[in-house]
């Protein structure tokens, strides 16, 4: 709880005017709460005890000036903590994206999108409540009871020891309760984010599901987390309401202790008037309904801990791929020295040579899990080699700032990101469209045909995921798009797999014709998509076991010709 406080109270330091205004409101609401329960004296003793017919009329109009002070008093402040709470979490969305998409690859391998979904909008929203609302509730509660526990004082010192000697009964189990929610609150955190990811895995794979009837299969999977789900709810439902009837009993042993001892006073000792019994018992009564509402947002509290816990995590996690300061506004070279790259335990990359310059093209073969990716992670730097170095114009790639460097690569890879817009804002991607970039884009990418005879044109909307697109065209989407960056580097990872052979020798005629001011990688399955590169690297099992041209690796290079079914005496 005090890590939840620091976390969050440093924020308000911001909202200085707001919080005058809910300081006002607060003392206003609970100074006319306690002025309620007071005038109950005046009510018994002046007008009934002493009859006096003018104060009859004077009270009353008290009493309205009370209920709107209160009801002014707490519109002023709820609006305003609300303010402070909802803006501080809108800041704390925001910190919240831009950490996680400053973080490294392996972060995104590790959490599900679900997971990270549920992260940045249940768990924040878990914590909007406790701070828009139950921070608000505990500060107003407390200031009404303490000015409630003035007026039970004053009236009658005695019995408000005896009744309140009774609170710390109370204590304990809230104390218990309060544990377990927060127990129960992590639980249904977890639940929660496996019952996103469920969602996010069935609609990213729904065409999948369907061919193979498997939406039974995936219902089951995700009747069961949502079971699950609500079964932690409702203990905690449970949980929650359990600590309402604990209080509202221990107030009941107070309020009784209170009648008798203070019915005593009056009747017998008579060291108390009626109107101050009443006043006191008013008093009494109303302390109720704040310790009660305290004792909720206390526990709803709780179950913001737990989320914050679980935001905390996420905002403590280091990137480990730090960026280096020196600016690359062009590449020359890119070098592998003796590189080796383990994601875990796992060496995908073993001591890995390579030295390639602008006007190459280097295509990458080998079996599935060869490495080939992995030396594609080194290039744009979303990992870094275990041993050795990769060195981009003879300086490495840890000393160059890691933006410059991604801004001179384009990569276009067999997962195509299509966003709901414009073909013009979808080639662009990230920067404003220039048309006539972006028409000469399409025409390199063999796409402009197509796009040229739709009614829009460039300004076509595309639909979420290229639906409305053929495979081809969205590689050849993301073909131009990479086009349009002008990079130094060029990365295909089957990139053009989707493509008739046709299209994909178009493509490759474009590459070719462009490479003199490019390095080009391209890694494919299809020999005739890279038996034209200058240099072949063959992977297997994270080693480059040969690497030359075509016609040398189909003479000398065993594994390249099995890769190919290319006959031994060829
Ligand atoms: N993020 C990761 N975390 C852990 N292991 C990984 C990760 N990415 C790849 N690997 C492992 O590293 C090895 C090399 O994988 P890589 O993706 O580089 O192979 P590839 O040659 O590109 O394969 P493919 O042709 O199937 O795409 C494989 O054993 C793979 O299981």
């Amino acid at each position: 709880m005090k890590k939840f406080l620091a976390t969050y109270l440093p924020y308000y330091r911001d909202y200085s005017g707001k919080i005058a205004m809910a300081i006002v409101g607060m003392f206003l609401a609970s100074a006319a709460t306690a002025a309620i329960a007071y005038m109950v004296k005046p009510l018994m003793d002046r007008i009934f005890v002493e009859h006096d017919v003018q104060m009859l009329y004077i009270l009353p109009a008290f009493i309205i000036l009370a209920f709107v002070g209160k009801g002014l008093g707490t519109f002023m402040q709820s609006y305003a903590l609300s303010f402070i709470g909802q803006d501080i979490i809108r800041k704390l969305r925001n910190r919240m994206l831009n950490h996680m998409m400053h973080l490294d690859m392996d972060f995104h391998f590790r959490f599900h999108s679900g997971e990270l979904i549920s992260r940045i909008s249940n768990d924040i929203l878990r914590v909007q409540n406790a701070i828009s609302s139950d921070i608000a509730i505990l500060l107003r509660e407390f200031v009404t009871v303490v000015a409630l526990l003035a007026v039970v004082i004053y009236q009658s010192p005695m019995l408000a020891l005896y009744s309140l000697i009774i609170i710390p009964l109370a204590v304990y189990p809230v104390e218990v309760i309060s544990r377990k929610i927060k127990k129960l609150s992590h639980q249904s955190q977890e639940q929660n984010s496996d019952l996103l990811s469920s969602l996010s895995e069935i609609f990213a794979n729904y065409e999948m599901i369907k061919s193979y009837n498997a939406q039974e299969y995936e219902l089951g999977t995700f009747k069961e987390r949502n079971l699950r789900f609500f079964k932690t709810n409702i203990k905690t439902v449970k949980v929650q309401l359990m600590l309402v009837p604990i209080l509202e009993l221990v107030a009941a042993v107070a309020i009784t202790a209170v009648i008798i001892i203070g019915g005593r006073e009056v009747l017998i000792a008579k060291t108390l008037t009626t109107g101050e019994f009443f006043s006191f018992l008013t008093a009494l009564s109303l302390l109720i309904d704040p310790l009660r509402r305290i004792s909720t947002a206390y526990s709803h509290l709780q179950d913001a801990v737990a989320a914050n816990e679980r935001i905390e995590q996420v905002l403590h996690y280091k990137p480990m791929i730090v960026s280096g300061t020196k600016q690359l506004d062009h590449v020359d070279t890119i070098e592998f020295e003796n590189v080796t790259l383990r994601y875990g335990d796992t060496v995908a990359l073993e001591n890995i040579s390579l030295r390639a310059q602008k006007g190459e093209v280097i295509g990458l073969v080998g079996d599935s899990g060869g490495g080939k990716s992995s030396m594609v992670n080194l290039i744009l730097r979303f990992y870094d080699p275990a041993e050795g170095v990769v060195k981009i114009n003879d300086i490495d790639a840890r000393e160059i700032d890691v933006k410059s460097l991604r801004d001179r690569i384009a990569i276009v890879t067999q997962r195509i990101y299509i966003s709901n817009d414009t073909i013009a804002a979808n080639i662009a991607y990230g920067v404003e469209p220039d048309e006539e970039k972006v028409i000469e884009a399409l025409k390199k990418a063999n796409l402009w045909d197509f796009v040229a005879s739709l009614p829009e044109g460039i300004h076509t909307v595309l639909s979420e995921g290229g639906t409305n697109l053929s495979g081809g065209q969205r590689q050849r989407i993301a073909i131009a798009r990479a086009l349009y960056k002008n990079p130094d580097i060029l990365i295909l990872d089957e990139a053009t797999s989707a493509l008739d052979n046709k299209s994909e020798a178009a493509i490759i005629e474009t590459i070719y014709a462009l490479k003199k001011d490019l390095i080009v990688f391209m890694i494919a399955h299809r020999l005739t998509t890279i038996e034209r590169a200058d240099k072949i690297l063959v992977f297997e099992h994270g080693h480059i076991v040969c690497q030359g041209s075509k016609e040398t690796l189909s003479k000398e290079c065993e594994t390249f010709k099995k890769l190919y079914h290319i006959a031994s005496d060829v």
